[in-house]
């Protein structure tokens, strides 16, 4: 479903600025694939996700999104089959506007032009039923403005319209890490539960290892542009926090010209 290849990214090339965000880097998600991305600052795990977003143009490589050569196509033009979430729970949705509002943007998304907008009996209905899953209480708030609500609940709603209109390609950038950790813990509960539901093809970064390992059904870690540790079925499920620390501590050893890939 989504295919990076040879893909690199340098900031201020040839500048005393000069960044290597990604460092030749080739990825193939299966339809249905749910990757946890981890690594250190820098590593390029941000730039990978803008980059499969369309935010950010490679230098070199390409970005296959089903079938469809999408690395230069702007982002505005593959957001329909995109869902996001960012860290910044302000970040998915409008303040000003009431829950059903919301949704029916989302709802909007990737249908036909005269499908949209409007909030009809039966898009209520629906956008209820959506509510209730999260088992927050909203289905009976669906007029209430959306700055009204928690951060958490917000969140949970960011992650609905990321999701509801069933994208290829679902990106979380570290979409539980401003919030409490009861809180962390129901989105990514709720994460895995709409991933496996409209069996979406999901790339989640998170900086909790923990939360790397128990979600998802396959692993990447990151280090200076390149993907070090790719594990997935089995080796995922019975991978510890200790056995990530110390890939880790391993490739940070390393020589730099040193392209190892754990596995
Ligand atoms: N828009 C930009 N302009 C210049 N340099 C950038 C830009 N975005 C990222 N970089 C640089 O590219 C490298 C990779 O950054 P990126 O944000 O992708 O890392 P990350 O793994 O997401 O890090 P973090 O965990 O700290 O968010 C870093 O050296 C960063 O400084």
């Amino acid at each position: 479903m989504l295919s990076i290849t040879s893909v690199s990214k340098t900031f201020f090339p040839g500048t005393p600025n000069e960044r290597v965000a990604l460092d030749d880097i080739s990825l193939d998600l299966a339809t249905g694939e749910f990757t946890t991305v981890i690594g250190s600052n820098g590593a390029g795990k941000s730039t990978l996700l803008n980059i499969v977003a369309g935010r950010i143009t490679p230098d070199r490589g390409s970005v296959v999104v089903d079938g469809e050569d999408v690395t230069r196509l702007p982002d505005y033009r593959r957001a329909r089959h995109l869902g996001r979430v960012f860290q910044d729970p302000l970040a998915g949705t409008a303040p000003d506007m009431t829950i059903e509002e919301n949704l029916a943007i989302a709802y909007a998304r990737g249908k036909r032009r005269g499908l949209r907008l409007g909030v009809t009996r039966d898009k209520r209905e629906l956008f209820r039923r959506e509510l209730a899953s999260l088992e927050l209480g909203l289905e009976n708030r669906l007029r209430l403005k959306v700055g009204l609500l928690s951060g958490g609940q917000r969140q949970a709603l960011s992650l609905l319209m990321a999701t509801f209109s069933e994208p290829k390609i679902l990106l979380l950038d570290e979409h539980t890490a401003a919030l409490d950790p009861q809180r962390a813990d129901l989105i990514t509960r709720l994460t895995a539960e709409a991933v496996e539901r409209h069996h979406l093809t999901t790339l989640m970064v998170t900086h909790n290892m923990d939360q790397a390992l128990r979600v998802g059904t396959r692993l990447i870690m990151m280090h200076e542009g390149r993907v070090v540790v790719d594990i997935s079925g089995e080796r995922k499920r019975s991978a510890t926090v200790q056995d990530l620390l110390r890939a880790f501590e391993q490739v940070k050893g390393a020589e730099l010209d040193d392209r190892t890939l754990l596995q």
